[in-house]
């Protein structure tokens, strides 16, 4: 493989990824060329947000051929573009063969939720404490484990219930943007009887079918529109905009008695979410990891 490298500013990163594109290039990446420098710009989107830009002030993107000729030809065509104008060309790098899946796998080791709980990839054994575990790939969804927020909420989870012994706030259990469907998964192996999930995106449902059946585990995936009824838990990690905008949504499904427990917040964001909840209930923070926050409220 050969990687053609191009330094590009913000406004033409859009144009020229989409050239690459129609030039055959095989995967095109964007990168902050100012990373790990005083420069670098963190850039983060919320769902149903506009992009906050289309790249960073210095964008350098990277463009894969599976061949130096090809990935020569594309060059030579961008350069007599006008766009091309202010994008600077770093060089044709020879990308050694690798063995990749084994390169990912290396990335994914297991995860610890509590000493006994663990999130293990199929790739790994179990570590011995293990008492309760997960079995989960890395895949389309987000949600192996690895972020601080998927774990609080999994710690929640796992505080309510032993494996095998349902307690009455895991009865009844809503998973409300699923991903991978983790959460789901974690209450079902925790007691939970009746496990729903949800989350607009088709293929977090689909993942959520999948890794349920290989964790030998019952929950009902779908789309947000097949929620019916009320649980005695309801579970969102998503991100403070979208969770603010869900609340009446997300409290008209807490059983009397029940509990709604969200994450996705950043430590700084507690007072936006206790006040869009104020009319519903009173948020309060539980747990925090890493700059994030896990809030609930029982009815
Ligand atoms: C941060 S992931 C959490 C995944 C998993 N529950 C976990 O804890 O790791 C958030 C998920 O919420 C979904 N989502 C975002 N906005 C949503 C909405 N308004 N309704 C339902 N799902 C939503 C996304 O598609 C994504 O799969």
């Amino acid at each position: 493989m050969f990687e053609l490298q191009l330094m590009c500013p913000e406004d033409r990163v859009e144009t020229l990824s989409e050239a690459l594109d129609a030039l055959d290039a095989l995967s095109v990446s964007v990168e902050d060329a100012d990373a790990q420098t005083d420069a670098e710009q963190a850039l983060f989107g919320e769902p149903g947000m506009p992009a906050p830009k289309d790249g960073w002030q210095r964008s350098r993107v990277l463009a894969l051929f599976d061949a130096r000729e090809k990935a020569q030809a594309a060059l030579e065509l961008l350069l007599v573009q006008d766009f091309f104008s202010g994008c600077e060309v770093l060089g044709i790098q020879n990308v050694p063969e690798q063995d990749w899946v084994r390169l990912t796998q290396s990335q994914f080791a297991p995860v610890e939720v509590t000493s006994d709980f663990w999130i293990v990839p199929t790739w790994h054994e179990p570590p011995q404490q293990a008492r309760t575990v997960i079995r989960l790939d890395p895949g389309l969804a987000f949600g192996t484990g690895t972020h601080p927020t998927t774990r609080m909420c999994l710690r929640w989870i796992a505080k309510q219930g032993q494996c095998g012994i349902p307690s009455t706030s895991l009865t009844r259990v809503l998973d409300y943007g699923c991903g991978s469907g983790i959460l789901a998964i974690g209450a079902a192996k925790f007691g939970a009887t009746d496990v729903d999930a949800v989350d607009i995106d088709l293929a977090a449902v689909e993942s959520t079918v999948l890794n349920a059946r290989a964790n030998h585990v019952s929950v009902n995936a779908g789309l947000p529109e097949t929620v019916c009824g009320v649980y005695q838990t309801v579970v969102a990690n998503i991100l403070a905009t979208p969770l603010k905008v869900l609340a009446p949504l997300l409290w008209s499904r807490v059983a009397s008695g029940g509990s709604l427990v969200l994450a996705g917040i950043l430590a700084r964001q507690a007072d936006e979410l206790i006040d869009a909840y104020a009319p519903y209930c009173q948020l309060h923070v539980a747990d925090s990891e890493d700059g994030w926050i896990l809030m609930t409220a029982s009815n």
